[in-house]
């Protein structure tokens, strides 16, 4: 069948599509101006206000001093002040009223009172510091336009001016109807506990947390199962009361994704698939007048969607239009900042991407990495300092290229140390530390020979790495070497670790040592390239002649300690050459191999960097150390 609705549009096709097919909302309500308990920032007026008073209503004075007749005044100079008597002058506070005798107000500082008598130093021209009766609004004068977009200062004007209560665009009621059969409701289940398979419903809470920053409300309808019917009956009843209806996921092409149809069906499809990643399968209909739109399932889908399809919906029904710069305000970002990418980035030509970036200041240069490109994962999101769009028109990200980071984090980039290198927990564990001292840490596990590569590159502040020289059975001294030709760097032996084969509670299949990873009932997780522990177990198959071609698996890589030891935790691997506080966290046993030095190493130009000295005081910190060692199989050098 070919659909009579837009497919696979653009993001300003969205644009214009909700501006051709939407009108902002009619109902009106009236609200009081004087309550402290309720807001008027951000309301739509409804109609002209005229003030009731005027402001001020009384000639006021505008100083501490006396009010005087400036006809007495004439004459008066420092040299030669004038002597007004008793009776001819009267105290006047600032802000109070001034009788309608008086013409002027002269500040004390330019007067003596001597016996009852007021001399005044300086001539006073009629109507000073007076301010007359209507000067800053008068009775009758439009003090709010209708359509005009109400900021802070307005109730406390239209107070002041007699207007008791103004007529604004009521609030836009917004639902939000979460589906799936696999969805359970945390409010009511005990999520720790939750069977494969079951996912808790936390799109709400995305969701109510954004419409919170957006300086909307959101309501949140019961979770209903993958049915059609059940469905249908609850987008009728919810566009009966709410002026916009978000439904949760069943967007794609799933045996049980009923949105396209359910919508299709009820109203009128405005589009569905927009050219962006992630977010595509987003949909749009209207239905009895209301529109409805459907979110991909997926967290980061349905945050990227809401920004771009949910935020100029609301922007629409609130007033009438579109801003220019509708995506920024929805991401709600601080600041646009240039930034290098520091790592080649591939996207999809024809299609809009959404990246999610960290970043860090090396020798004045702003660096970004891109944190993850999966639609599922809500962590990096969290991690994320911005993001970042690239045009559909992008192919690919080369490293170096420049990006504009829409940065949502308050950025310190300046204390914040920049560590390439080496996975390990115990660093991991030292970010709040460093924090703690004023400085910040930003950890990229690059591998060790990744770290002392991008050190030489000037990509980062730090590195740490345990490279295993084959040739001289040394650690980490050829390699630094290699690349700081002049002898400026600096060594820190932070730790020893002991590294070794991390398998299964119980170790089901008897693995001993390496030669065991040859026979044919075992599966390897192996590190990537360059990683020390990648350099370790080359080393150990070439002492024992091991052809790595003999090794289920040796391809299959993960980048982190934790990636891989999860790996043999959850089934997919049998044995991974790991450190031991790994195995220890994830419950596995742990046959030992070597204790090799780990060492982070930073430019002697970097000592004086805010976030380096931050790190440097805090691996001296004692409960970061007690901390280390309980993580098992670390030996502190200090
Ligand atoms: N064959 C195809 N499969 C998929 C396609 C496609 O084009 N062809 N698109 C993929 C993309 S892209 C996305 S995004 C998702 C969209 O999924 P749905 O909107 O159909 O949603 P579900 O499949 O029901 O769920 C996806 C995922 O999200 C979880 N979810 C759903 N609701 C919630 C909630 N309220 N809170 C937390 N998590 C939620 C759900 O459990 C799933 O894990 O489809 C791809 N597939
Ligand atoms: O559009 Mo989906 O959101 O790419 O994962």
């Amino acid at each position: 069948m070919v659909a009579k609705y837009k497919e696979h549009i653009s993001l300003k096709e969205v644009a214009s599509i909700l501006k051709e097919n939407l009108t902002p909302l009619s109902k009106r309500v009236r609200l009081s101006t004087t309550d402290t308990n309720s807001s008027l920032v951000g309301k739509v007026l409804m109609e002209d206000v005229y003030a009731e008073r005027n402001i001020p209503h009384y000639p006021a004075s505008a100083v501490d001093g006396y009010a005087i007749c400036s006809s007495d005044t004439s004459y008066a100079n420092p040299a030669s002040p004038v002597e007004i008597p008793e009776g001819k002058f009267l105290w006047v506070n600032t802000g109070a009223f001034v009788p309608e005798r008086f013409d002027a107000v002269v500040m004390v500082e330019d007067t003596s009172v001597e016996g009852d008598s007021l001399y005044v130093f300086n001539a006073v021209s009629k109507g000073a510091n007076i301010r007359p009766i209507g000067e800053d609004v008068s009775k009758g004068r439009i003090i709010g336009r209708k359509g005009e977009l109400l900021t802070p200062f307005h109730k406390a004007l239209f107070a002041a001016a007699g207007v008791e209560e103004v007529e604004v665009r009521a609030p836009i009621k917004t639902c939000f109807i979460p589906t799936g059969n696999e969805i359970v409701d945390i409010r009511e289940t005990n999520t720790k506990q939750l069977a494969p398979g079951k996912v808790p419903e936390t799109n709400s809470l995305l969701l109510s947390e954004l419409f919170q920053t957006w300086g909307f409300h959101l309501d949140v309808l019961p979770l209903i199962p993958d049915d059609p019917e059940l469905l249908k009956g609850s987008i009728k009843q919810a566009v009966e009361e709410y002026d916009l209806v978000l439904v949760g996921a069943g967007t794609a092409k799933g045996k049980r994704d009923y949105s396209a149809e359910v919508l299709a069906e009820q109203g009128k499809m405005l589009f569905r698939w927009l050219r962006m990643k992630p977010g595509r399968p987003v949909m749009m209909a209207v239905v009895k007048d209301k529109p409805v739109i459907a979110l991909p399932g997926f967290p980061v889908s349905t945050l990227v969607a809401s920004w771009t399809v949910v935020f100029p919906t609301l922007q629409i029904l609130k007033r009438g239009d579109i801003s220019e710069s509708y995506l920024s305000e929805a991401v709600k970002t601080a600041k646009q900042v240039k930034t290098e990418l520091a790592e080649h980035y591939s996207t999809r030509q024809g299609i809009s991407e959404w990246l999610r970036v960290q970043c860090g200041e090396v020798n004045g240069k702003t660096y970004s990495w891109v944190t993850s490109s999966g639609a599922s994962s809500m962590m990096p999101l969290t991690e994320a300092d911005g993001f970042s769009l690239v045009g559909e028109e992008v192919l690919e990200l080369p490293k170096g290229s420049s990006i504009e980071v829409w940065v949502v984090k308050e950025n310190d980039w300046i204390n914040r140390a920049v560590y390439q290198g080496s996975n390990d927990p115990g660093i991991e564990h030292l970010v709040g530390y460093v924090r703690d001292r004023g400085g910040d840490l930003i950890i990229r596990s690059v591998g060790s020979l990744g770290g002392v590569t991008a050190l030489a590159r000037g990509e980062c502040h730090m590195a740490a790495c345990h490279l295993l020289d084959p040739k001289t059975g040394e650690y980490n001294t050829s390699y630094i070497k290699r690349f700081d030709i002049n002898d400026e760097w600096d060594r820190i032996l932070l730790y020893r670790r002991l590294q070794g084969l991390i398998v299964k509670k119980g170790n089901p299949k008897r693995i001993v040592d390496v030669a065991d990873l040859t026979r044919e009932d075992v599966v390897v997780v192996n590190r990537q390239p360059g990683s020390g522990t990648r350099v370790l177990l080359d080393y150990l198959l070439s002492q024992t002649e091991i052809d790595p071609k003999q090794i289920r698996g040796y391809d299959n890589i993960a980048v982190t300690h934790f990636d891989a030891a999860s790996k043999v935790a959850y089934g997919n691997a049998d044995v991974v050459v790991g450190i031991k506080a790994v195995a220890d966290a994830l419950d596995l046993d742990f046959i030992p191999l070597v204790e090799e030095p780990f060492e982070v190493i930073i430019p002697r130009a970097f000592l004086d960097h805010p976030g380096v000295k931050a790190f440097r005081d805090a691996i001296t910190d004692k409960v970061w150390k007690e901390t280390i060692i309980k993580l098992g199989g670390y030996k502190l050098e200090q």
